[in-house]
């Protein structure tokens, strides 16, 4: 299996919300980086988000100019899944176990034996994942938060086949990222995502029953304390992506009532509303 000193380039798969984060973090990190993404849009936006993120760091004092160019040429974007080759491949794609697997099918044979397969997944099981993958021993969870350039925090999940080696491998390739690590269990949603569920389910149902509207909610919320609100939160996350969550936590449960889907988020899902990305979501962008 592949250690730390011998990782040089990093692949990233999906450059959505959280690839094109993600990609940014590897390269700032030092690493050789590839993003892929079968839209080549997504790829064009992701390539400006970093540009921008960049360009505010600098702005900020935070980074040299020089780093950021260096940065930004240490990223090579393409549509091409024959470019995924790296010593570890992060995945970030839709939070569809179907589409992970094929996915993970397609890289395994194109890459080293010993090359470390990442899954930035927020709720399915890793262990699933890993399943449909020739030694699943070095397959593990590297679940970074929003902005993945900003959060500090990456799950370290551990599934039922993952070896030590890997998982100790994640976590102190995070750490070089600049990344708190914290090691969990392979269970649904993990840790943040299982107890965050509520935030979410539960505003939802305020709004719902006509308490207060989605921007006193918000207001009340960050008033306790809470960074973002949970609509605000949403709609930075994607609504999109949380239902995917919220259904697959509420399928791992067995369908206990208190990760039901809420009409609220399936409704703007339905209407396209999914966010910020789509410039419409609880709110308006
Ligand atoms: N959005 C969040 O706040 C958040 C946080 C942590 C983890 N996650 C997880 O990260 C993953 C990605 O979420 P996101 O919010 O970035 O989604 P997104 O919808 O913003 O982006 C997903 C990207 O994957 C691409 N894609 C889909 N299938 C592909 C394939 N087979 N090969 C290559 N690219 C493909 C799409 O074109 C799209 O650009 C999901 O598993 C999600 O659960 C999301």
């Amino acid at each position: 299996m592949i250690s730390l000193s011998e990782v040089q380039t990093i692949a990233v798969c999906g450059a959505g919300t959280m690839g094109a984060g993600i990609a940014q973090v590897a390269a700032a990190g030092g690493y050789d980086t590839l993003l892929f993404d079968i839209q080549p849009a997504m790829l064009d936006k992701a390539r400006a988000q970093i540009t921008q993120n960049l360009d505010a760091a600098v702005s900020k004092g935070r980074l040299q100019a020089a780093d950021k160019i260096a940065i930004l040429e240490r990223i090579r974007f393409t549509p091409r899944v024959e470019d995924c080759v790296g010593e570890v491949i992060i995945e970030a794609i839709a939070e569809k176990i179907e589409i992970k697997t094929a996915l993970f099918g397609q890289l395994t044979d194109i890459n080293h034996s010993g090359a470390i397969f990442a899954t930035n997944t927020s709720s399915l099981s890793v262990s699933r994942i890993a399943a449909g993958i020739v030694n699943p021993a070095r397959v593990a969870g590297m679940h970074f938060f929003n902005p993945a350039p900003a959060m500090k925090l990456v799950e370290v999940v551990t599934a039922q086949d993952t070896a030590p080696e890997t998982a100790t491998l994640i976590y102190d390739l995070a750490l070089k990222m600049g990344k708190t690590p914290v090691h969990v269990k392979d269970a649904p949603g993990f840790i943040v995502n299982r107890v965050a569920r509520h935030y979410y389910l539960e505003a939802m149902k305020v709004a719902e029953q006509g308490l207060a509207d989605f921007a006193d909610i918000d207001r009340l919320l960050e008033g306790t304390g809470f960074r973002m609100g949970p609509f605000a939160l949403m709609d930075l996350i994607g609504n999109d992506v949380n239902l995917a969550v919220t259904q697959s936590l509420y399928d791992a449960f067995e369908q206990a009532p208190r990760f039901t889907p809420n009409a609220l988020q399936v409704g703007r899902v339905q209407q396209g509303r999914l966010g910020r990305k789509s410039g419409k979501g609880f709110y308006d962008y």
